[in-house]
């Protein structure tokens, strides 16, 4: 089986950018560790604070993002990072080009139950245009390097693509390198399984109730399918199950909370999925534009998001264009 570097170097992958994806694989690699330690690590639990966005922080997403930027940071190479755990944009290196977005841990409210949780990255370069802080990172999806997620489940995995198809690479703890275990990724079609988070459903948009309703009367409803529905929340968990066996994974915009109509983060969960959804044969959207074409605004936003399956995903956003929505799609 063959190792991450020479995969990426045959892939012609610039030295810097490949020592920068190594460098996040290090820090994957000791989170992997401490995770799979559990309590026997001690950083299991919640801390006393809140980020950003007002959610309560484990510890486990604190450590995961110090170790990340820290070591990103120590490499040289990269210019800035942005980190769902940090408020703004930490600088790195001023002479430096590469740009570094991440959620440090994904599904984070899985980590105490035991269950799958990962980290999300994008790699972008410092803009031709000058540009500071924040501003850095205001590019659209199509601008990335290189994105990708670690999947801290049973076993680690790393599935990433730097624009030529997606690749799996399977952490062997044996030799502590990740190891090329499945070459591209295609993602079927078709399909008979979703996953939404069913509790909203009454403060979805009407598109969205209509087409989840056609999907759950089965066989008997104008879909003349049945459709199973699966749930991990966590969205590296349940990207993962897309992109290994077919479904539409959506957090679609809703009305529970009007200060906060879309929950998943654009920069560092939306358009890094985005990327492999493209590059492994799927479709990616708000419901009412493709997530890679969106020009972000703040690196903190957050969108309406519907990925998988190419055909389940068109048929998804017929309802959206039968039904016209004049209420933004992502803030
Ligand atoms: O709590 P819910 O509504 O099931 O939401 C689950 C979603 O929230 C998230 O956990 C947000 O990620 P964080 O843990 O990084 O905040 C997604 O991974 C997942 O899709
Ligand atoms: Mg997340
Ligand atoms: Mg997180």
């Amino acid at each position: 089986m063959q190792r991450l570097i020479p995969v990426l170097n045959s892939d012609h992958v610039p030295l810097h950018l490949i020592s920068v994806i190594n460098t996040l694989l290090t820090a994957a690699k000791e989170i992997s560790h401490r995770l799979h330690q559990g309590s026997l690590a001690g950083t299991l639990g919640s801390t006393l604070d809140a980020n950003i966005q007002g959610e309560v922080q484990k510890k486990l997403d604190v450590v995961s993002n110090q170790l990340i930027k820290n070591m990103l940071l120590e490499t040289g190479l990269v210019h800035a990072v942005a980190s769902e755990e940090e408020d703004d944009v930490v600088m790195g290196n001023p002479d430096a080009k590469y740009l570094v977005a991440y959620d440090p841990l994904d599904g984070s409210s899985n980590i105490d139950i035991n269950g799958a949780v990962g980290t999300i990255f994008t790699i972008l370069e410092k803009p031709d245009h000058p540009a500071e802080g924040t501003e850095l990172f205001l590019q659209t999806g199509d601008e990335q390097l290189a994105a990708g997620y670690i999947l801290y489940g049973p076993s680690t995995l790393l599935v990433m693509t730097t624009g030529r198809g997606v690749r799996v690479f399977t952490l062997d703890h044996t030799v502590g390198e990740f190891l090329l275990t499945v070459d591209k990724i295609t993602i079927p079609q078709d399909t008979q399984e979703f996953g939404i988070n069913m509790s909203n459903q009454r403060f979805w948009l009407p598109p969205m109730q209509q087409y989840i309703a056609d999907l759950l009367a089965g066989s008997t409803g104008p879909r003349k399918k049945d459709f199973n529905m699966r749930w991990n929340a966590a969205m590296v968990s349940d990207v993962h199950r897309i992109l290994t066996r077919s479904g539409i994974f959506s957090y679609p915009m809703d009305y529970k909370d009007p200060k906060k109509p879309c929950k998943l983060r654009l920069l560092y969960e939306a358009m890094p999925m985005s990327f492999l959804m493209e590059q492994a044969g799927g479709r990616s959207s708000t419901g009412y534009e493709r997530i890679m074409s969106i020009q972000p605004t703040h690196i903190h936003q957050r969108v309406s998001v519907i990925m998988g399956s190419r055909n389940e995903v068109d048929t998804c956003l017929g309802y959206f264009k039968q039904h016209p929505c004049t209420r933004p799609d992502s803030i």
